[in-house]
């Protein structure tokens, strides 16, 4: 029995489904049914309009029904498939229109849609190489956005001579643009800040890595280098990949000649524990493991400072995403006591002249903050541990790779064998070419992280707001270019031999530009390249697995920011060429 009146909907489509009160009578109500205890004409009648209304109303009910759920489904499948496109149409349109970047007065700018969560920063990390091929089509200067700012693209030459031509001025934005969760992990190193600040700070940090002082660790370095590639049958026999030729089962005996090795998984370590020794000075290999654990933490955070959305937020992040922020905090504590116990160790063993304790003196006396110190020595190590094992893997991929390179590098070493320390250090050698080289084809970063410049800037007519990030496209310089001639994609570090450095300066993007170039070039320089002539000194080096199909294309290994070489190798022993 009903005893109220209930209604669903609203306004016109606002439905009675059963109303007693209206007529004075209580009717019982069952199913769709009105039984009437009223026996009269007129209540008949009355009833009968009510039975005729009740059914009227119920095929309004249903022919409601049918259209609600076909609009809810229809709202529904429209947000699927276009909700997106919605969302990031309007969030382009607004952010072009509100924060364009450029001035009103030039070239008006296209470039990619803004891409949800995180405007181009998967596509430009992750996926440069056919980012940057693709959107050549929005010309010689474009934009992207890194999250909700506007980062403009310049492709040229011309345009990298005319941004490198205030390059000492320039600036870094707040977090690189790339929100809260990265800012509190890097946010204060040096390569993050500018001006006063990051004066201050390479003042602080550049002794240990100036050419002199790479030079002279250049012996440390080539020992270990000798030593890491003697190992390397040892290590083969430990690895995933390390199989003897021979096959079999795997044991772990050094396997016998010839062995396979992937090029990522063999060349991390060795250039990230010379660049840990060159601050923290020779490691007890305690030390390297603990070193080792505190930065697979690090690694695991890094998807979160590209993904973007609620990473770029402390507060969202915390809501988010609570394990992550714990797993960040738990990183930043091991991480200082990593360095006080490093710095505690230093100074027990009477060692006051390893980097670390310099660095760590100065945050004593106050010229940094301990923040400072741990993001800076975090860029050091753990940023650019992806950077130089890029470098390295392409390095021996591509020279393992061209017959005539590897034969020519393997006179040279012969050449050379007398006077290794002196071979390391030059830059006119076939050596240095296939690094340079290497470096051209297959930069670590095809968009560079990016600077700005205090003053307007003037790329064909396109006026770019001062404080409004630059990004070099390092492809177009370094391949796409018409300086490189015909077969620019191609290995060919003979070419090198002619062009004079100066006509390299905006031609080639490898360590940075101004007086904001990479500070650890010599170190790692020396690293790579004692490496490359110990192992090409010793094995015969090939390409076993990651060649594709027709041209010069390779797998990628794209489980971190940056597409190192997918390779597999094959190393046969040979007679040595080193003394
Ligand atoms: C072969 C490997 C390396 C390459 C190709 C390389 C390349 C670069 C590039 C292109 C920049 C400029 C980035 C920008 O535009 O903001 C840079 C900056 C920097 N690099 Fe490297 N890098 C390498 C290895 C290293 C290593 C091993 C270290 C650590 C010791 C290091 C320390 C730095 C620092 C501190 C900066 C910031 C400089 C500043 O802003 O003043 N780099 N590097």
């Amino acid at each position: 029995m009903w005893r109220t009146t209930r209604q669903w909907g609203c306004g016109p489509w606002r439905i009675r489904y059963c109303c007693p009160a209206a007529l004075g009578n209580i009717p019982t109500c069952r199913g769709s049914r009105f039984e009437s205890p009223l026996s009269s004409a007129r209540s008949r009648t009355q009833y009968s309009c009510l039975a005729e209304a009740g059914i009227g109303t119920r095929k309004m009910s249903l022919s409601f029904w049918a259209i609600l759920c076909f609009l809810v489904v229809g709202v529904y499948l429209a947000t699927r498939r276009f909700g997106l496109w919605i969302l990031e149409t309007t969030t382009s349109w607004l952010l072009s229109t509100f924060n364009p970047g450029v001035l009103p007065g030039g070239k008006p700018l296209s470039g990619p849609k803004w891409q949800f969560p995180n405007g181009a920063i998967l596509q430009r990390f992750i996926d440069g190489r056919a980012s940057s091929e693709s959107w050549r089509k929005y010309g010689a200067v474009y934009r992207i956005w890194s999250g909700p700012h506007p980062e403009i693209v310049i492709t040229t030459p011309e345009d990298l001579k005319h941004f490198s031509t205030d390059a000492s001025d320039h600036g870094k934005p707040h977090n690189m643009n790339l929100g809260w969760f990265l800012g509190e992990v890097l946010g204060k190193c040096l390569g993050l800040l500018g001006g006063q600040d990051w004066r201050r700070l390479r003042r602080i940090f550049d002794p240990a890595f100036t050419h002199s002082a790479a030079v002279a660790r250049i012996d440390v370095v080539d020992g270990a280098a000798r030593k890491y590639v003697a190992e390397l049958p040892r290590m083969a026999a430990g690895t995933s990949t390390g199989t003897s030729h021979a096959g079999g089962d795997k044991d772990t005996s050094p396997p016998s000649s010839p062995f396979n090795l992937l090029a990522v998984e063999a060349f991390t370590k060795f250039p990230y524990f010379l660049t840990a020794s060159a601050i923290y000075g020779p490691m007890t290999d305690a030390e390297e493991r603990d070193l080792w654990r505190v930065t697979e933490k690090r690694i695991a955070l890094a998807p979160c400072f590209l993904i973007g959305g609620p990473y770029r937020f402390a507060l969202a992040s915390r809501v988010f995403d609570r394990a992550a922020v714990r797993r960040m905090r738990e990183y930043e504590r091991e991480w200082r006591q990593y360095n006080s116990r490093m710095v505690q160790a230093r100074r027990a063993r009477g060692d006051g002249k390893a980097p670390v304790v310099t660095y760590w003196e100065e945050y004593e006396r106050g010229n940094m903050s301990l923040t400072e110190l741990l993001h800076t020595l975090d860029e050091l190590l753990m940023l650019n541990l992806d950077v130089i094992t890029h470098v390295l893997t392409w390095f021996i991929t591509l020279v393992a790779d061209h017959e005539h390179v590897k034969r020519e590098l393997r006179d040279e070493i012969a050449e050379n064998q007398a006077s290794v320390l002196e071979y390391l250090a030059k830059t006119d050698t076939h050596l240095h070419r296939c690094f340079t080289e290497s470096m051209r084809v297959r930069p670590f970063a095809i968009f560079t992280p990016g600077e700005f410049s205090y003053s307007v800037k003037n790329f064909h007519g396109v006026l770019v707001k001062p404080g409004t990030q630059i990004l070099v496209d390092v492809l177009a310089i370094n391949v796409r270019n018409p300086f490189w001639g015909a077969n620019s994609e191609s290995f060919e570090p003979s070419r090198l031999k002619n062009i004079k450095p100066s006509e390299l300066r905006h031609n080639l993007h490898s360590f940075g530009i101004g007086s904001r170039k990479c500070m650890g070039q010599y170190v790692a320089g020396h690293i790579v390249k004692a490496l490359v002539v110990h192992l090409f000194g010793e094995f015969e080096v090939q390409v076993l697995d990651g060649r594709r199909q027709g041209g010069d294309g390779y797998d990628v290994d794209k489980s971190s920011w940056t597409p190192k070489a997918g390779a597999s190798l094959r190393l046969t022993k040979r007679e040595s060429l080193l003394s």
